[in-house]
């Protein structure tokens, strides 16, 4: 704790001549472009004006010189007549000018020789000393770029933090927490479940001592997953700034590097300077850059990542989190991350940030307006119900584009039509990039989620339902979250029957209530098909029998099954079975929809009203309404009852 800004000097490895190099060749630079600027201008004259110059009065040569393609020399101008453009002698005081004159094959030139023989009397024919000039000017100017381009490479060096001849130093910024701009838990809504996992690091940083004394064991590695934009760099921010430690953070791209140890290097150092900083977070931000998967297939591997990674690994293992140092990344690819880095001891907890409800992007919305001026009439309830989708940077955006539109239009605050206009604005933006929802299409998925969640508790041998919701997730506009009580290991026929026509329950109440289906019931549609494939093919639940003809997995694309086992004739019944199956359950749903119409509108109005409806509520909606809930809904509702008095 002796240091708990966090600042320490910086480059402690550079030598005195790698610091001096820069300024010397920044140096050498500077006093050749002095010598080339002091050598005299060249005026060049057209020859034209040169020949009628031959004789003029008060005009004569010096060591003129002629080239095969050039005249060069001086002109010497006695009186204010006839110079060339620019040469205007003020006074009597002769004023020397060089020239020079260029023309392919001067020297050719028959007329020429009189004029000079004539006039300037004293003047040469030059021949092929020339040339080597020019390659010596040539050479200069390659020795000066190439002179620039090494004081850059050293400016660019010094700037990002290392000195230039050792790359391997890591550029990790270490903010400072003791200043005016440090982050709390304040600056951070919406996202209460992270924040509530993350209260316990802030104490462990706070009073190490208190755990240590209890032997309990803090966890090494917090990788917050998570939509891009949705705050968790914030977060972690936010950890060091509750708990007064230094911050040190970088991103996995910066590991990108081109020369091999690099990354690794720049890793161990990153840890050093860690460790004697304790307490301590380190954030790495885009895990995912430098964590992926280590290939199997020697070709594709890329040894630097993999070395990086390695060195990664080695650190983590190595360093003991009873010091107060706490390793924290982000990354919204957590399927590509390689196994390694989340086994126990490495990143042993996972917190999931994910896009808020309408309450959430409310409290983002009033952190964001708390340093701009908002009008009376602004009501930002409204514009969190007008954005779901939206993650906390896009309502950054929002509020900060809106004061924008408040300054240009000459307010004085900003009121509720420069943030509509800018939801406008950064809804055609954001839909690009589909995170937010028109609100037909937000009606939609309400009535196809209200369908699935209906189907879920009024037919027998479904799984509790814990949580729907409307908030865009992945690929998926919403979901239900079903989740079995207790370990499965067999499945009866009635709860796979159950399952499709859960999956199924989406898309028919998208076709009985608004009166076509859409094109969101991919996903689903593969489910159902998947289950009554497996049912008719593995496990002999159809008026085929008990047979078996899932064929063998293909090894050169794992997962793909071959059909080959299988006669034309076998297949089309297959086939046919597994029509039946699908259609039975269609119709079973299609009933059982078109009866309970009320449940599902009141279902979906509340979704769209929430977003969220935990597995409780759900089952009060649905027993006020008066659904036919089954008898596992129905014990789930006493009990949830009896819990709240
Ligand atoms: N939950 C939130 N509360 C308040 N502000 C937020 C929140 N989430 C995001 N922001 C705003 O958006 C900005 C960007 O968020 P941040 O960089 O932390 O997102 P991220 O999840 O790390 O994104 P990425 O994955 O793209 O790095 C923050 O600086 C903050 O202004
Ligand atoms: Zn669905």
């Amino acid at each position: 704790m002796e240091n708990p800004t966090g600042n320490k000097p910086e480059r402690k490895r550079t030598s005195f001549t790698l610091n001096y190099a820069p300024i010397l060749v920044i140096a050498l630079f500077g006093v050749m472009l002095w010598y080339q600027s002091k050598e005299p201008t060249i005026q060049t004259i057209p020859y034209g004006k040169f020949k009628q110059l031959i004789g003029a009065p008060g005009i004569t040569f010096r060591s003129l010189k002629v080239g095969r393609n050039d005249i060069r020399g001086e002109i010497i101008t006695r009186d204010n007549i006839a110079g060339p453009e620019d040469v205007e002698p003020k006074s009597d005081q002769p004023h020397i000018t060089s020239f020079k004159v260029l023309r392919l094959g001067v020297e050719r030139d028959e007329q020429l020789y009189p004029l000079l023989d004539k006039y300037v009397v004293d003047y040469q024919a030059e021949e092929e000393d020339k040339p080597i000039q020019t390659a010596l000017s040539t050479f200069l100017w390659l020795a000066l770029m190439l002179a620039g381009g090494v004081a850059i490479l050293f400016l660019s060096m010094r700037f990002f933090g290392g000195s230039p001849f050792s790359f391997g130093r890591s550029r990790h910024k270490v903010f400072a927490q003791k200043d005016s701009t440090k982050i709390t838990f304040e600056d951070v809504a919406g996202i209460d479940e992270a924040k509530a996992e993350l209260r316990e690091v802030v104490d462990f940083l706070k009073k190490p001592e208190k755990y240590q004394a209890l032997g309990g064991r803090i966890p090494k590695g917090v990788l917050l997953v998570g939509p891009p934009g949705t705050g968790k760099t914030l977060l972690a921010r936010s950890v060091a700034g509750e708990a007064g430690v230094p911050f040190f953070s970088i991103s996995g791209s910066d590991f990108v590097e081109l020369f091999a140890g690099v990354g690794a290097s720049r890793v161990r150092d990153l840890f050093r300077d860690a460790e004697s900083n304790a307490p301590c977070i380190i954030f790495i931000d885009e895990l995912d850059a430098m964590g992926k998967t280590r290939s199997s297939n020697s070709m594709m591997s890329h040894e630097e990542r993999e070395q990086t990674l390695n060195q990664l690994l080695v650190e983590m293992d190595g360093f003991d989190t009873n010091r107060g140092v706490i390793l924290m990344a982000a990354t919204n690819r957590p399927e590509t991350l390689d196994a390694a880095l989340l086994r126990p001891g490495r990143f042993d907890r996972t917190v999931v940030v994910d896009r808020p409800d309408i309450d959430g992007r409310e409290a983002i919305l009033k952190v964001h307006a708390r340093t701009v001026k908002l009008a009376p009439d602004v009501n930002l309830r409204k514009i969190a119900a007008l954005t779901p989708g939206a993650a906390g940077a896009d309502l950054a955006n929002l509020v900060n584009e809106g004061a924008l539109l408040a300054a240009r239009r000459g307010k004085s605050s900003v009121t509720m039509s420069e943030l509509d206009e800018a939801v406008e604005r950064g809804a055609v933006g954001l839909e690009r990039r589909s995170r937010v929802m028109r609100p037909e299409e937000k009606n939609r998925v309400a009535v196809h989620e209200a369908g699935h969640a209906l189907v879920a508790c009024v037919v027998d041998g479904c799984d509790p339902v814990h949580k729907v919701s409307i908030i865009p997730r992945g690929m998926a506009g919403g979901y239900v979250l079903q989740r079995p009580d207790g370990d499965r290991t067999l499945i009866t026929r009635h709860e796979l029957e159950a399952r499709i026509k859960v999956a199924l329950g989406g898309t028919i109440a998208e076709e009985i209530i608004l009166g076509e289906i859409s094109t969101g019931a991919t996903s689903d549609l593969q489910t159902v098909n998947d289950i009554a494939q497996r049912m008719v093919r593995e496990f002999g639940m159809s008026r085929l029998g008990r047979v078996y003809h899932a064929g063998e997995q293909n090894s050169f694309l794992p997962g793909f099954m071959e059909k080959s086992n299988v006669s034309e004739q076998t297949s089309r019944e297959i086939d046919l079975e597994v029509r039946s199956i699908i259609e039975q359950c269609v119709s079973t749903v299609r009933d059982l929809i078109a009866n309970n119409q009320p449940a599902l509108n009141e279902l979906a109005q509340c979704l769209i009203d929430k977003e969220v409806i935990e597995g409780r509520e759900l089952y009060q909606i649905l027993s006020r309404v008066g659904a036919p809930l089954t008898e596992a809904a129905m014990k789930t509702l006493l009990e949830s009852k009896a819990e709240i008095p």
